[in-house]
C-alpha cells in the first residue's frame, strides 16, 4: 500500500471513530501515524525535479506575504492593484501559472507579495505544483488567504485543512511543551498545569509510535495530542494569517457585516476598490515591523528614509543594516550585549 492510501485509510478511520474516553488512545495513535506518513510524503523526492519555473523566487525586501486562494477569487486583480507587478487577470480560471513576486511599498518598507497559483484540494498530496506552492508559502511571514465572499466558508475550511496537513499552523503559537529525547532512563513525564486532553499513557503511546523510548517531556500548557505530535515531529511553521473576503460587492450588507466581524478577517472588493487601505493597515500590524529613523547630530530625523526591522531587533541589527563593519567599531557597550532598542 502506498503512502497516499495509508493516509486516506487513517483519515477514514479517524472520521468514523467516535471521540470519547474509551477511544482516546486509539485516536492519539492514529493521529501520530497520520503525522508520520504526511511528513514522509513531504520529504523532497530525489528523482523528481522539484524546481518549477517561476518558483525560485528570491527572498527580497523587508517582509514576504504569501497570497493563497482558489482560482478566480481575485488574487491577480488584488496584486495588480497593490503592487507594481502586473499579473494577468482574466475571467477564466487558472490564469496565474507562475509565482510572480510583486512588491507593496508601505511606510517605507518593501513587502514582497507572492501570487501563488490557485492551490486546489489535494495540493498536500504532491499533486500538480502543490508541493512547490506550499514550500514557498512556508517561507512567508504572513499568509493572506483570499476567499470569494460568496463561497468563503467552504473555501476557507478546505484551505485550512490543506495547510494544516503540510505543517503550516495559522494564527496559533508554538505549544509550550519541553521535549528532549534522551539516550536512556525511559520517559519522564511532568506537567506544570492540569491536563485535560493528554495523559502520561497517551504521551507514551505516541512516543512509542515514533520509536522514542527515552525522553523528557514537560507540559507547560494544556495541549491537545495533535499539538504534542507537532512538537515531536518539529518542522512546523506558525504563521499569522489574514482571511480576506473579496468580491463583497456581490453579497448583502448583512453578510458583509457578519464576515467583517470574524476574527483575523477583512472584507474587500478589488473590483470596486473597497477597504483596501484598511487591509494594508492590518497587514502592517500582522507583519509586526518596526521603522527606525536615523538622524544626524543637531538635525531633525529624516522621516523619508526608514530602516525596517522586525520587532525585537537590537541596536546591533540596526548597525548591521547601516554598514556591516559599524557594530564592530562600537566601543561601549559591546555590540553583543547592546540592549534591545525596543521591546
Ligand atoms: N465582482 C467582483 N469581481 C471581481 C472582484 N475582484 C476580482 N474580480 C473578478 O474575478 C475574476 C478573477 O480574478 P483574478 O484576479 O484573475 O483571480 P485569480 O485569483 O488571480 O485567479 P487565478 O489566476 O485563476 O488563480 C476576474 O474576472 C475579476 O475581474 C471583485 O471585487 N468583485
Amino acid at each position: 500500500m502506498g503512502i497516499l492510501e495509508k493516509i486516506s485509510e487513517i483519515e477514514k478511520e479517524i472520521a468514523r471513530t467516535q471521540k470519547n474516553k474509551a477511544t482516546e488512545y486509539h485516536l492519539g495513535l492514529l493521529k501520530a501515524k497520520l503525522a508520520k506518513y504526511r511528513a514522509q510524503l513531504l520529504e523532497p523526492s530525489k528523482s523528481a525535479s522539484s524546481k518549477g519555473e517561476g518558483f525560485d523566487v528570491m527572498k527580497s525586501g523587508d517582509a514576504r506575504v504569501a497570497l493563497i486562494g482558489f482560482p478566480s477569487v481575485g488574487k491577480s486583480t488584488f496584486l495588480s492593484l497593490m503592487t507594481s507587478t502586473a499579473s494577468e487577470a482574466a475571467s477564466y480560471e487558472f490564469t496565474t501559472l507562475t509565482c510572480i513576486p510583486g512588491v507593496i511599498e508601505y511606510k517605507g518598507a518593501n513587502i514582497q507579495l507572492l501570487d501563488l497559483p490557485g492551490i486546489i484540494e489535494g495540493a498536500a498530496q504532491g499533486k500538480g505544483r502543490g508541493r512547490q506552492v506550499i514550500a514557498v508559502a512556508r517561507t512567508a511571514d504572513v499568509v493572506i488567504m483570499m476567499l470569494d465572499a460568496t463561497k468563503g466558508e467552504v473555501q476557507r475550511s478546505l484551505l485550512e485543512k490543506e495547510l494544516e496537513s503540510v505543517g503550516i499552523r495559522l494564527n496559533k503559537h508554538k505549544p509550550n511543551i519541553y521535549f528532549k529525547p534522551k539516550k536512556g532512563g525511559g520517559i519522564s513525564f511532568n506537567s506544570t498545569v492540569t491536563l485535560t486532553q493528554c495523559s502520561e499513557k497517551l504521551v507514551q503511546l505516541i512516543l512509542h509510535e515514533y520509536k522514542i523510548f527515552n525522553a523528557e517531556v514537560l507540559f507547560r500548557e494544556d495541549c491537545s495530542p495533535d499539538e504534542f505530535i507537532d512538537v515531536i515531529v518539529g518542522n512546523r511553521v506558525y504563521m499569522p494569517c489574514l482571511y480576506v473576503y473579496n468580491k463583497i460587492d456581490q453579497i448583502s450588507m448583512e453578510e458583509v457585516d457578519r464576515l467583517a466581524r470574524k476574527p483575523n478577517s477583512v472584507v474587500i472588493s478589488c473590483g470596486m476598490k473597497l477597504n483596501l487601505d484598511y487591509l494594508l493597515e492590518l497587514l502592517w500590524e500582522y507583519l509586526a515591523l518596526t521603522c527606525i529613523y536615523t538622524k544626524k547630530r543637531g538635525q531633525r530625523p529624516d522621516f523619508t528614509d526608514a530602516i525596517i526591522l522586525r520587532k525585537g531587533a537590537s541596536v546591533e541589527h540596526v548597525c548591521h543594516r547601516i554598514h556591516r563593519s559599524l557594530a564592530s567599531q562600537f566601543k561601549a557597550p559591546a555590540p553583543s550585549t547592546a540592549r534591545s532598542a525596543w521591546a
